[in-house]
């Protein structure tokens, strides 16, 4: 095959965040797609909701970090103990049960006390700054780290430092750029938690830190697994939800009417919330995450021969006509129904409860502390960041 006139990837969303029109054409004409991808390989984009979830519960897919060998030139955290991505089946099962206490409703509600506090104190902070200022310096990029320091048992104060490796770490994990310094930051990231997990001996307390140390003497995981589950949770958890926040505000600036309903009747955070990560998903136009069968298999009569790259297209489902109706209108009062956001099947994101509250937080107060709050620039001057798959902005200038 040519593979010349393949649909290719990335599809641009419009001015950020609007979806791109060359996706929405291409999902009306079927639920699977041969494309092309940036790397240059060809294999298929899935765009229906249905087909995404058949494919991400299907054990004859290997998940995002078990890719052929043809397809992984050296890697960062691929395939690095405890990433949990790099795992299947009954080892995928143990190391997510290690973890999943940190994510219970219990320590959830435990942090939410915490989340308010840390959002009124960033909010306050950005409030002190002259105007116009950079909400990514002052609220988005800081507010999912101060989380996570929560979450794990760390002083505030070393979120700036984790979260700049993170950062590091998540920057050129797609398909293309270069990989040293992610690497350097991968070990330097490591190194602090082991430092950290270790001191949890003299100072345990009700955090993932702690419960992970417990899960090393109890023989359930090596320390190694166990710093790359904390590693790979703070690197998972951070990127994402600081890109939501921004793509999310985008939203609301780009609908007025939603955000005014939304600050008259505060109870529709949540509903609010979800139709963010249903419309506005974080996404830098590579636009889902990727599987590999390990068998021929055959979805929606599309035959996808064994070891294919086959890109799960979470924000194309969330534009599918069979699923949602009139999926291309953004409302927070729409009627609740499940979005693959947070993916699906035994991989799904870990932390999507504590996501969420996150984002309710901040889009149920942001617009009451900031009441004119806006873009200094047009949505077309913000700059994306490309080199990162979740996307999100160089810098986020506002007025107030
Ligand atoms: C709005 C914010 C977030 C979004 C949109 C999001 C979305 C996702 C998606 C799409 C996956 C991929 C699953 C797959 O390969 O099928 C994932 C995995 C994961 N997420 Fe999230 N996530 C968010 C926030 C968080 C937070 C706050 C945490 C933890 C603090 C977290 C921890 C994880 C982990 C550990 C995984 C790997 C799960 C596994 O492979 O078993 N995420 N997330």
């Amino acid at each position: 095959m040519s593979g010349q006139s393949l649909p290719t990837l990335p599809m641009w969303r419009v001015n950020h965040i609007e979806p791109s029109p060359e996706m929405l054409a291409l999902r009306a004409n079927g639920p699977i797609h041969r494309v092309r991808f940036p790397s240059g390989h060809e294999g298929w984009w899935v765009t229906g909701y249905e087909e995404a979830k058949a494919v991400l519960s299907d054990a004859a897919f290997r998940p995002s970090g078990m890719p052929a060998a043809a397809f992984t030139p050296a890697t960062v955290i691929l395939g690095s103990p405890g990433w949990l991505g790099s795992h299947e089946g009954s080892e995928h099962a143990r190391l997510r049960t290690i973890v999943a206490p940190a994510f219970s409703n219990r320590r959830v509600k435990l942090l939410a006390q915490q989340i308010e506090a840390i959002a009124a104190q960033l909010f306050e902070t950005l409030a002190a700054q002259p105007q116009p200022a950079d909400l990514r310096h002052y609220l988005s990029f800081p507010l999912p780290a101060m989380v996570i320091s929560a979450l794990m048992g760390v002083p505030y104060e070393d979120h700036a430092f984790f979260a700049e490796l993170s950062d590091e770490v998540m920057t050129h994990q797609h398909e293309s750029g270069p990989r040293s310094a992610a690497l350097l930051a991968w070990e330097e990231l490591r190194t602090y938690i082991r430092g950290k997990m270790r001191g949890k001996r003299q100072d345990p307390g009700d955090n993932l830190l702690t419960d992970l140390l417990a899960a090393v003497d109890q023989g359930k995981a090596t320390e190694e697994e166990a710093i790359g589950l904390a590693a790979g949770i703070l690197v998972a958890g951070h990127e994402s939800t600081v890109a939501q926040i921004e793509f999310g505000l985008l939203a609301m600036f780009r609908h007025p009417q939603q955000r005014e309903r939304l600050v008259g009747d505060p109870s529709l955070v949540d509903k609010a919330v979800e139709e963010i990560l249903r419309m506005y998903p974080p996404g830098a136009g590579w636009d889902g995450i990727m599987r590999y069968p390990r068998t021929d298999v055959t979805i929606a009569g599309v035959h996808i021969p064994a070891e294919s790259k086959v890109l799960v297209g979470l924000p194309a489902t969330s534009f599918d006509p069979r699923h949602f109706d009139d999926p291309e209108i953004f409302d927070i009062g729409r009627a609740e129904k499940p979005h693959l956001a947070f993916s699906y099947g035994p991989h799904y994101c870990l932390g999507e409860a504590l996501a969420r509250l996150e984002l309710k937080v901040v889009f149920g107060s942001i617009f009451q502390r900031f009441p004119r709050l806006r873009l200094a620039v047009a949505p077309e001057e913000l700059k994306l960041r490309k080199e990162i798959i979740t996307g999100g902005f160089e810098e986020f200038p506002v007025l107030w």
